[in-house]
């Protein structure tokens, strides 16, 4: 894809920048002066059913075509169910939802991937597995979790349905830069601690509002150490810190990941693009308007026990006491959060049952997700009683995990194994909680009902995901490993394994 904007670092500067400045900088079509708006040049809009219909509108009562179709690109996700795909959607909105971009893709002329095309999926697993999400573009969508595409090094953010028209018209923005803040973890993350856990340990740590006004860039040893896989997760929840983006730094495992993907550069293409993309680092002495610093050697599994994601705390705590909040508001929060959440203060993380565990979702979908998730469950059995939905990212990741067997391990267990979609993650489909039941969900967003109508939701790993389905309570891997001097598996300390 080629786009209209200038040559790499247009902007001349001799100044110390931050990666997102650098990025920003190179998007520049106007620079807002006395504080209104920059406008900056989009290098790929993304799109779903949800948030396009009134921008398509408007573009029709305007007269207005696409600016660059090719530079467009959608996919159903929120309203799609994840079995019987090829029947008529039963719900009438979703259904109306789906047709309606059917048809505006349609007369716009924008590549569309619905379902049962191997390309569909959640819209921020599919940017980067055709390789269009790139070191130092810029990425909208009308959805918050576009930060996920950050974690290539571009500047990825989710922008409102009349944002998405301007995209549309225009393939420009008018937006204000964002300040920078730095998020640096140092050292080695511990056997079974993961990136979800970085950051689920991050919106503790700065709150839900902690990032509001920044682009998070993670960086430091264990961010570095970290897949590209991991790297998405933890870009992913930067919203959920009030953060609109969050950057990880392109190296050569960014490159390896894009090498040979459907759209990535080839040949003179790639190398000249390798050479732009090696120059995308914080410069050593750019200066970040805050910094925040976590270490990763003593970080431990984490879960949420409230309803907004920045009430976690280590799977082996307990349930904190609301009188420890120093704030009045966040003590109310807790308050509240602890009656929704039917928990009392005080009670081991360890010792709550779950009625579901839901694995999938944009954060945690992809294919490392499920080997990680299938490693802990396989030759086991899913807990008495507990649903178990694996529902992968897209319908290429569900083939990946087909030609691996990761889905006979799934099955195997007991779970139920899903096509693409945003799934049980929100209430938008047919895969949602009763009222009362309490989950172990692999997604982003724990608030009241977002997984249905008086839901529960605890947010984890896929690796806590996995040991909870097994155990039937929250659980991390090390809970179900028999007693170290012992490598025996499946011995009477372990009743709840079966041996295949
Ligand atoms: C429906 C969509 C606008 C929304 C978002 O913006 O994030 C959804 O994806 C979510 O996760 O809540
Ligand atoms: S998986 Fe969840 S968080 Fe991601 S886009 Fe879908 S609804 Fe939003």
């Amino acid at each position: 894809m080629k786009t209209e904007r200038s040559t790499h670092g247009a902007v001349p500067t001799a100044r110390p920048r931050t990666l997102a400045q650098k990025v920003w900088e190179d998007h520049l079509v106007a620079k807002g002066e006395d504080g209104s708006p920059d406008l900056i040049y989009i290098d790929l809009h993304i799109m779903h059913e949800v948030t396009s219909p009134q921008a398509f509108d408007g573009l029709r009562v305007a007269g207005r075509p696409v600016r660059r179709p090719d530079l467009t690109i959608a996919t159903e996700d929120h309203n799609t169910p994840t079995v019987d795909i090829l029947n008529r959607i039963a719900d009438t909105t979703s259904r109306t939802q789906i047709e309606t971009l059917r048809r505006n893709a349609k007369e716009f002329g924008i590549r569309l991937h619905p379902l049962g095309d191997a390309e569909q999926g959640i819209v921020h697993v599919v940017g980067p597995q055709l390789g269009l999400t790139q070191p130092g573009i810029t990425v909208v969508c009308g959805d918050s979790h576009t930060s996920t595409h950050g974690a290539f090094g571009a500047i990825a953010f989710g922008i409102g349905t009349s944002e998405v028209e301007h995209v549309l018209a225009t393939q420009t923005l008018a937006i204000k830069p964002f300040k920078t803040m730095a998020i640096n973890v140092d050292g080695t993350l511990r056997e079974g601690v993961t990136a979800k856990d970085i950051i689920l340990a991050v919106i503790a740590k700065i709150g839900t509002g902690g990032g509001a006004g920044y682009v998070l860039e993670y960086r430091g040893s264990a961010i570095e150490a970290l897949s590209m896989e991991g790297r998405m997760t933890i870009c992913n929840m930067s919203i959920e810190a009030g953060a609109r983006a969050g950057m990880v730094a392109p190296d050569e495992k960014t490159f390896a990941y894009l090498e040979g993907r459907d759209h990535a550069p080839i040949g003179e293409d790639w190398d000249a693009a390798l050479d732009h993309w090696r120059t995308l680092r914080t410069d050593d002495d750019a200066v970040f308007d805050a910094e925040v610093s976590i270490d990763a050697d003593t970080l431990e599994p984490f879960v949420t026990w409230g309803t907004n994601p920045g009430q976690g705390v280590s799977l082996s705590g307990v349930v904190p006491e609301p009188s420890e909040f120093a704030d009045p508001n966040d003590r109310q929060a807790a308050e509240r959060a602890l009656e929704y959440m039917a928990l009392e203060a005080g009670r081991p993380l360890k010792s709550i049952p779950v009625d579901v565990v839901f694995m999938g979702s944009c954060t945690n979908s992809r294919i490392e997700d499920l080997r990680a998730f299938t490693s802990v469950i396989a030759g086991r059995q899913k807990a008495e009683g507990v649903r178990v939905m694996v529902v992968p990212g897209s319908a290429r990741v569900r083939l990946e995990a087909e030609a691996e067997g990761l889905d006979r391990i799934i099955t195997d267990f007991g779970a139920e194994w899903r096509f693409a979609g945003c799934s049980m993650c929100l209430g938008m489909n047919p895969d949602q909680l009763e009222p009362g039941q309490r989950c172990a969900s692999t997604s982003n967003r724990n608030f009241e009902g977002r997984q249905g109508k008086g839901g529960r939701t605890h947010l984890v790993s896929p690796l806590v995901a996995a040991a909870t389905a097994v155990r039937g309570t929250l659980s991390s891997p090390s809970d179900l490993d028999p007693p170290a001097a012992s490598t025996t598996q499946g011995t009477a300390q372990q009743p709840q394994e079966v041996t295949v």
